[in-house]
């Protein structure tokens, strides 16, 4: 069970290094529940495999949770919003004000992970990093420097309520895909052209020039320190902190749904810097953007929907709470064969 652990795992940082060492320390999920739960599993009343892929997904919650018949009673949704220097090099098809418009949306309930948040019973918060202060155009500079990295990670570190059994971090940050493809093709190589989309919907010029900028900025950066590094030279503070408060899970062995392309380029320099710092997380969706099919083979996570959502915020994540429900109550709430005198196979 996760009570117990609280005091010592849920230790702050002071310094990326201190960041790097706790994510490398982190424990790691309850074998012996998970043994348990698959035991259990084997022995509900149903054909063996019969619920597919949601027979996974409970004894991996169990598994995190420390528990052979879990329940899920708070998950819990963060936004973070940010800007992006980057936008001086005209990469989307919104102007910057608008991460700040659609942050006082969030704020008067009226986006669309305010409606998905309260379908699926989750508590949702939005936390806005300096919106005032775009990051640096990072074809020209680092978009950070290590202090407002460190500073962003430790917003979004302690953001998470450790009492809450889900987390979904979503992001608003008009350019941030630009961000979040340079740190892909940093992370992953090939061409700038396999990680760049379209974002809100640039068209055929306005994506040859994103491409032209991701390319730029890699040769800038790209090569230049670890996954953090990538993190501070070409991401954002949202992405930054949507890293920290995924770290901050993993640490207290809360289970993530991984939500789209700039959600999952945070978590992947995560996994730059620790093989197992993503353990704890499932892909919730496989968005439209073109390369997160990519990045999700390049992270080993097969999504569990694919619905052609493109918005960000935490919205395809959200959308799959209903599939972790549905698992966690097939899981937690059958009968056993005994228990149900039915004859097994
Ligand atoms: O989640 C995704 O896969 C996704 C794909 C395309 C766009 N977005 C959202 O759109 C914004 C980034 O797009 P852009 O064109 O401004 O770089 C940002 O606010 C994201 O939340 C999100
Ligand atoms: C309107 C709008 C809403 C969003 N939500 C997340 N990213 C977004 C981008 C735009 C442009």
């Amino acid at each position: 069970m996760r009570e117990g652990l609280g005091e010592v795992m849920s230790q702050s940082f002071q310094s990326l290094d201190e960041f790097r060492q706790i994510l490398s320390t982190a424990a790691s999920a309850d074998l012996s529940a998970q043994v348990a739960a698959s035991a259990r599993n084997g022995q509900l009343t149903k054909p063996p495999g019969a619920l597919g892929r949601l027979e996974d997904l409970a004894i991996w919650f169990a598994s995190w949770q420390g528990n052979a018949k879990p329940k899920l009673r708070f998950p819990q949704v963060l936004i973070f919003a940010g800007n992006h220097g980057v936008m001086a090099q005209g990469v989307s098809a919104f102007p910057a004000e608008v991460t700040e418009q659609m942050v006082l949306n969030f704020q008067h309930g009226g986006a669309a992970i305010n409606q998905l948040s309260r379908t699926f019973g989750a508590q949702m918060a939005v936390h806005a990093l300096s919106l005032e202060t775009p990051t640096a155009d990072f074809t020209q500079a680092p978009a950070m420097s290590e202090a407002e990295l460190l500073e962003a990670l430790q917003t979004g570190w302690n953001a998470v309520n450790p009492n809450a059994d889900l987390l979904i971090t979503g992001e608003m940050g008009i350019g941030n895909s630009t961000s979040a493809a340079a740190i892909c093709n940093a992370l992953y190589g090939g061409e700038a052209a396999d990680w760049t989309g379209r974002g809100t919907g640039v068209d055929d010029a306005g994506l040859e020039n994103k491409t032209r900028v991701v390319a730029e900025a890699v040769a800038l950066h790209g090569g230049q320190g670890d996954g953090l590094e990538m993190l501070r030279r070409l991401g954002g503070r949202e992405l930054a902190a949507m890293a920290g408060a995924m770290a901050r899970a993993r640490v207290e062995r809360i289970p993530v749904l991984l939500d789209g392309f700039i959600c999952c380029a945070a978590a992947a320099t995560l996994k730059a810097v620790n093989a197992k710092a993503l353990d704890h997380a499932v892909a919730g969706h496989v968005s439209a953007e073109a390369a997160h099919g990519k990045l999700l083979e390049q992270l080993g996570k097969d999504p569990l929907l694919a619905l052609g959502l493109r918005l960000g915020e935490g919205s395809g994540a959200a959308l799959a709470i209903g599939v972790l429900q549905g698992a966690i109550a097939c899981h937690s709430g059958m009968a056993t064969f005994a228990e149900a005198g039915v004859s097994d196979g």
